[in-house]
């Protein structure tokens, strides 16, 4: 099975902290990974490690079997879907849908004197279809609504037709209808062979969608647990890992999570 994902004993410091400590973590060929744990845990580091926007301080990422720091960053980016809220700051408010998806071929976000074949555009434009974006093409990206925008951004991060797809916190900011409508989205993703390998990065377990495999959970920078989805995702690992006494269910392939009844409501442990 082809490694896409390799961290070997990687701690990243900053401002004299370790915001990931030791951490090995192993994500192959057709997995499709959940990366949870709570605020300031560690989970954006990891991503920008995997997305080749940081390097290790310590330890080693091999990322498509390539080693970062050992390789032209620039050549591996386009094999690697990202949709990230600091990615989303960075497109201009003026730039059409379509451009917003189109320019992604390039790495870019912000069209200017670029060409573009028509394959490029046939393809950004089914993909703005396949999310509900169709009608929407020529609209200014700042004129969209949340769920519209997170819509785009992952129209885009599909557009250079990725080896890997990076989703950190996509459901961010919708409201119910649009977070299932994102779940049924990436489920369909997810159920595909053809599709990338997958790692969806979220705070709640409800935004967890069907045919997920696996899940990281992160604490303090460091690896809780991580593992087959039924065997990784248990009450004592959610516990453990959001330092609140939790219980966790799971039908057809939907995860939820509440804090545990009779006394140990709300309390966190250090
Ligand atoms: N450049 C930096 N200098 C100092 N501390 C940093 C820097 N970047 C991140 N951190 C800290 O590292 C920790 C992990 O940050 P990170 O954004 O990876 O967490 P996260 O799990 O994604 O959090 P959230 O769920 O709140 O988005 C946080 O405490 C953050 O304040």
């Amino acid at each position: 099975m082809a490694s896409v994902l390799s961290f070997d004993d990687v701690t990243v410091r900053r401002g004299g902290r370790d915001i990931l400590s030791h951490l090995t973590w192993d994500v192959n060929d057709g997995e499709r990974w959940v990366v949870l744990g709570r605020n300031g845990a560690g989970k954006t580091t990891l991503v920008q490690l995997a997305a080749t926007r940081l390097h290790p301080t310590t330890g080693t990422v091999e990322v498509l079997e390539e080693r970062l720091g050992r390789t032209d960053v620039f050549e591996l980016r386009p094999r690697i879907g990202l949709s990230s809220a600091s990615l989303a700051e960075s497109i201009p408010g003026d730039e059409s849908v379509l451009d917003v998806v189109l320019t992604a071929s390039y790495g870019v976000t912000g069209r200017w004197r670029e060409t573009y074949e028509d394959l490029d555009t046939e393809r950004a434009t089914a993909l703005l279809h396949a999310f509900g974006m169709g009608t929407m093409l020529a609209r200014t990206y700042g004129t969209l609504s949340e769920g519209e925008r997170k819509r785009t951004q992952i129209a885009r991060s599909l557009m250079s037709d990725p080896e890997l797809l990076l989703l950190d916190e996509p459901a961010a900011g919708l409201d119910l209808g649009g977070r299932e409508e994102l779940v049924a989205a990436l489920a369909e993703i997810a159920a595909d062979d053809r599709s990338p390998v997958l790692v969806l990065v979220t705070h709640h377990v409800e935004e967890i969608p069907p045919h997920f495999t696996h899940v990281l959970l992160l604490r303090d920078g460091a690896a809780q647990a991580a593992g087959p989805l039924a065997e990784v995702l248990t009450a004592q690992n959610l516990t453990a890992t959001f330092g609140v006494e939790l219980e966790v269910t799971e039908r057809d392939g939907r995860w939820s999570a509440r804090a545990a009844a009779a006394g140990s409501r709300g309390r966190r442990s250090a």
